[in-house]
């Protein structure tokens, strides 16, 4: 690569730590990067993210990107809308971080070892849906703001936790702040949580070859398409909050002559909520080679589980 790289970032610790890992990952592969700091109105904004719409985070980095501002987006996946953008290619999606939900909770206590009528600190409706759930007796309260704000919560005895995602810690180097870290069969994580989503111009191909070359893995793209592609059928479906996980596990299959041979299948989680926190799991596996297939086939299980239910208030 013979230009400089521009690579767009947001300025928050969280957006610069997972741009980093990109910049360098790029320039470790001989091509020279630069970051351009992009501010989003989610960014300028304090209002609950239901309020303000996905896309908040993503949309002016998104813009910058196809205007020729920058050549390269770095977005937490999680945080990007289904809907794909027809002008943008996403080049890579980079080794996973561990995808799970993180407690960060006062006297470094556990969720069990709260005490019943504890508050809890969160602005996501799966979140929050899914701690109601636990039957704990917790208080759940909403709550805005970048990483830093939400644990300076807890620090200052506003809260008694808070609930973040498990990879914005390990980036901004909090890991030791977390008193639990939350199991999937508790607590799902959003579609695509701990992944990150490179994208660059859809006709910019030497660029996207870069980035899928450098950064791309091919067990995390799996994975995040399958919970990717559950969330996309189930938002035309219902209006639920959804929880996915899928994961490459190993599994044992006979080949022609008998013999057991291992073979990796994605195995994939998920769950919804309904508007009177009622919630509805299911799971399934498949080959890792259909993984969007095998996101629509949960979701429509979901929706058959409890496709009137999942309809929110309004709807
Ligand atoms: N919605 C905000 C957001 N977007 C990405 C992360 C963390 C990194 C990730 O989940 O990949 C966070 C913070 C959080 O949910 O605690």
């Amino acid at each position: 690569m013979n230009r400089t790289l521009r690579i767009g970032t947001r300025g928050s610790a969280l957006a610069l730590a997972q741009t980093g890992t990109v910049a360098e990952a790029l320039e470790r592969a001989g091509a020279p990067v630069e970051l351009v700091r992009i501010t989003t109105p989610g960014d300028r904004s304090t209002a609950p993210i239901a309020e303000i719409g996905v896309g908040v985070f993503t949309s002016a980095l998104r813009e910058a990107l196809a205007s020729g501002e920058v050549d390269i987006a770095v977005h937490s996946y999680k945080d990007l809308p289904t809907a794909p953008d027809p002008r943008l290619s996403l080049a890579a999606v980079p080794v996973r971080e561990d995808p799970r939900d993180a407690l960060v909770a006062r006297d470094g206590l556990t969720l069990g070892e709260l005490p019943s009528g504890s508050t809890v600190g969160t602005g996501s409706p799966r979140r929050a849906a899914q701690l109601r759930a636990l039957g704990l007796g917790l208080e759940v309260v909403p709550i805005r703001g970048n990483v830093d704000t939400r644990m300076r919560k807890v620090a200052d005895g506003e809260l008694d936790a808070v609930v973040l995602a498990r990879a914005g810690l390990a980036r901004v180097g909090r890991l030791d702040a977390i008193t639990e870290v939350l199991d999937p069969l508790q607590m799902l994580p959003a579609p695509a949580q701990g992944a990150l989503a490179v994208e660059c111009r859809v006709d910019d191909v030497d660029v996207e070859h870069l980035l899928q070359s450098t950064l791309d893995d091919a067990a995390s793209r799996a994975a995040v398409s399958a919970e990717r592609a559950m969330l996309a059928a189930l938002e035309a479906g219902c209006s639920a909050p959804v929880g996915a996980l899928a994961e490459v596990v190993e599994d044992i299959e006979d080949d022609a002559a008998g013999h057991g041979r291992t073979v990796l299948r994605l195995s994939l989680r998920g769950v919804a909520a309904t508007p009177d926190d009622q919630l509805i799991r299911a799971s399934a596996t498949g080959e890792t080679t259909a993984a969007e297939q095998l996101g629509r086939e949960l979701a429509a299980e979901l929706l058959d589980l409890g496709a009137a239910a999942l309809s929110g208030p309004g709807e």
